[in-house]
């Protein structure tokens, strides 16, 4: 599995899950049930996880085999295919897969001849939606200590509207599928992990429809955006050019305008060089988080590495705004929840655009904000003409990159 450059995703394998289930087409195979195993390979970008080594941005295992186990021994249905689907579903419904690889085994099927083992082997990605629904865990079902976080951790299905007449996940009924006397003891059985129809406040099953957050959404007609750029390492202004290049050959972006160029002091993080910042006007086709993961690209095409917070960096590209969208999750948030107070954005912003309004929580006029930000001072000059100037030789100062054609702000 590749991403939107090419490249190969990372992978989180979780191999041999094993579960007594009752899933089959004969009378028999719902009666006494049997094993299943699942094998799930998740495609990710781990990075964020391990630059931080935090578990809150990527997909906790433990929570992932809780989930797969629970399918297995949940709810009875004639096909593996289901069942793979269902993981599948249940793996997709964490905003942070792109993809996934189910395997699910049937070495005990009732298959007349000598066999090894049976399976089906599925993989389901946000273009090739799984046709089941997610399992959904209700916190009380739950054995709290095994799993603290297993229903918070469940995002938003979308679309978040309760559909009353879609087919709901429920619990297998232990006395009805499953013959009488037969009490799973396992503690990941069906009586322990669930799958129940959420309630009114929990999260909504999806119709077997992609499970996404607005971040996943792609717009209907073209969305103006703006980004922010910044650089304090190499060559802060021929990286910068070559960055603006990069972003309008993004399928799907074009670059509308481009502010002057900022020197600005550094504002947090450790001693470190001045920056050049600049912010660019584009408009987009692709979703939030679709131009998140080609802003990336573009960062890590530029030498971007991440050390320390608010380090130097040979480029960043935040999103400032996406269209008036508002909204937060793990790994993305519009407005960017800094831009209102930072200088360094806002004032190339408004000289690039000086009607527009900043959205969201501390917005307002880019202007007013701009000359009233902590940081204006830290704005040393802008350039005019930075995008066309020659660019001398690189200069581990900024400015020097600039020759003569600064202005002071
Ligand atoms: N609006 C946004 N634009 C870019 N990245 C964002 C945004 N919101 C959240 N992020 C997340 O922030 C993570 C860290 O980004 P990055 O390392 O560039 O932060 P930073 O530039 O050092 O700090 P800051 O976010 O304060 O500018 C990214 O991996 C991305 O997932
Ligand atoms: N002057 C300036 N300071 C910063 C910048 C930046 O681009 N310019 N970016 C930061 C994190 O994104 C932190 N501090």
């Amino acid at each position: 599995m590749v991403d939107d450059q090419r490249r190969r995703l990372d992978q989180i394998r979780l191999t041999g899950i094993t579960a007594t289930g009752y899933h089959g087409v004969f009378e028999h195979e719902r009666r006494e049930g049997q094993t299943f195993v699942a094998d799930v390979v998740v495609h990710l970008d781990t990075r964020r996880a391990a630059a931080r080594d935090d578990l809150a941005h990527t997909l906790n295992y433990g929570e992932l085999a809780l989930q797969v186990s629970a399918v297995l021994s949940g709810e009875p249905v004639d096909l593996i295919e289901t069942v793979a689907e269902r993981i599948a579903a249940t793996v997709l419904a964490h905003a942070i897969v792109q993809a996934v690889d189910v395997a699910v085994h049937k070495p005990q099927a009732p298959i007349e001849v000598p066999f090894g083992d049976v399976v089906v082997a599925v993989r389901r990605d946000r273009t090739k939606l799984p046709a089941a629904e997610p399992y959904v865990a209700q916190a009380p079902a739950l054995p709290a200590a095994a799993v603290p976080t297993a229903t918070a951790a469940l995002p938003v299905a979308l679309p978040a509207a309760p559909n009353p007449s879609a087919p709901v996940m429920v619990a297998p009924a232990p006395t009805g599928a499953l013959p009488t006397g037969v009490t799973p003891s396992s503690p990941s059985g069906p009586v322990a992990a669930t799958p129940v129809a959420p309630g009114p406040a929990g999260p909504s099953p999806v119709d077997g429809e992609l499970v996404v957050d607005a971040f996943d959404r792609t717009p209907d007609a073209p969305v103006d955006v703006v980004l922010a750029l910044g650089s304090n390492l190499g060559a802060p202004q021929d990286t910068l050019r070559r960055a603006v290049g990069d972003l309008g050959a993004i399928p799907g972006v074009q670059v509308v305008d481009v502010s002057p160029l900022a020197r600005t002091a550094p504002v947090g993080g450790p001693e470190q060089p001045d920056f050049l910042n600049a912010v660019v006007l584009a408009r987009t086709s692709l979703s939030a988080r679709d131009l998140l993961r080609a802003t990336q690209s573009v960062e890590q095409a530029h030498g971007r590495e991440r050390h320390e917070h608010w380090g130097p960096r040979t480029l960043d590209v935040d999103i400032i705004v996406y269209g008036g969208l508002t909204a937060v999750s793990d790994d993305l948030e519009v407005p960017h929840p800094r831009a209102h107070e930072r200088a360094f954005v806002l004032q190339p912003w408004a000289q690039v655009a000086p009607d527009a309004v900043l959205p969201g929580l501390g917005g307002g006029p880019v202007a007013v904000l701009a000359a009233t930000a902590p940081d204006r001072e830290g704005v040393r000059w802008l350039a005019l003409d930075w995008l066309t100037a020659p660019v001398p030789a690189a200069s581990p100062d900024p400015a020097g990159d600039l020759g003569g054609s600064v202005q002071p702000a």
